[in-house]
């Protein structure tokens, strides 16, 4: 693929062009996925109208990296600091299809978390495929654990028309109720604010519109998937969403949070999740 710098809203992000039309664009603040597009034209991500792009507060919309902790689940800044600092681009790989950026601790890190690491993003793009991973690797000399989601945040015609299908019979935390069961229906529905973290079947997902099917997989080292729409109530207090926003989009995020992964100095974790238009 070529790859090109450009600025996106102000801010700098590299856009990449795949053999057969589709593109890319990643910002460099958080390494934020912002856009995809297939060979038919269609953006696959949504980003809101009124995200804030200044280089500091983390990007509405897209592919958030939230990483070393989920949510308010520990002392950081929610969904923890990587989604707020700038990545360094590290170029395409030896196949060239795939674009990679890096984060390395830095005087702002350690400010918040004292440990040494690397995290790297790679994205790889496919005819009609995406693939985000995650790869986090310990270079400091004691041991450290980490939450992490890739909290997609993926484009949807009209949310009312939207299925998601594939989480039947998976344990379900339901956020908003705090009650866990086992999730009954065959394909979900949103009509109001929905925040659950499943634990991740072993499946593909599969988010159902009238215009198309995506697919929906992850890595087996990210054990849960969350499934967040912030519904017509909340999305108007969101000052960073338009009053409309939740009708266009559906969080779907690959995620490792329920129980932390402790890596050993040296040691190296990665989860991903792949995105293909059936
Ligand atoms: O507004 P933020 O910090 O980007 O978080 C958005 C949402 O992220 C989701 O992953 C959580 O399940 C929600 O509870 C949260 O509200």
């Amino acid at each position: 693929m070529e790859i090109t710098p450009i600025e996106f809203r102000g801010q700098p992000a590299i856009r990449a062009l795949g053999a057969d039309g589709s593109t890319l664009t990643v910002a460099l603040h958080g390494a934020q996925v912002l856009s995809w597009t297939t060979a038919d034209g269609g953006e696959r991500f949504y980003v809101s109208p009124r995200a804030v792009f200044d280089g500091k507060t983390a990007i509405r919309g897209g592919v958030p990296v939230c990483c070393p902790q989920f949510n308010m689940r520990g002392m950081l800044p929610k969904h923890g600091f990587m989604r707020n600092l700038p990545w360094e681009p590290q170029g395409t790989g030896a196949s060239g299809d795939t674009l990679a950026l890096r984060l390395r601790d830095n005087e702002a890190t350690r400010a918040l978390w004292p440990h040494a690491f690397e995290a790297r993003l790679d994205v790889t793009l496919a005819p009609d495929q995406l693939r985000i991973a995650l790869t986090l690797t310990n270079i400091d000399s004691a041991p450290w654990a980490f939450a992490a989601a890739l909290h997609s945040y993926l484009h949807v015609d009209d949310i009312a028309q939207v299925r998601l299908e594939g989480l039947e019979g998976a344990n379900r935390w339901d956020s908003l109720r705090d009650d866990r069961h086992v999730e009954t229906a065959a394909a979900l529905r949103f009509d109001a604010e929905f925040d659950s973290v499943y634990v991740a079947p072993a499946k593909p997902l599969r988010l159902v519109q009238p215009g198309g099917m995506l697919e929906i997989s992850q890595s087996a080292s990210c054990t849960e998937t969350v499934v967040w729409n912030p519904g017509a109530e909340l999305c108007a207090k969101l000052a960073d969403m338009p009053a409309d926003g939740y009708r266009h989009m559906l969080c779907v995020e690959a995620a490792r949070i329920d129980e932390q992964v402790t890596l050993a100095p040296g040691a190296q974790w990665q989860g991903w999740q792949q995105l293909t238009v059936l």
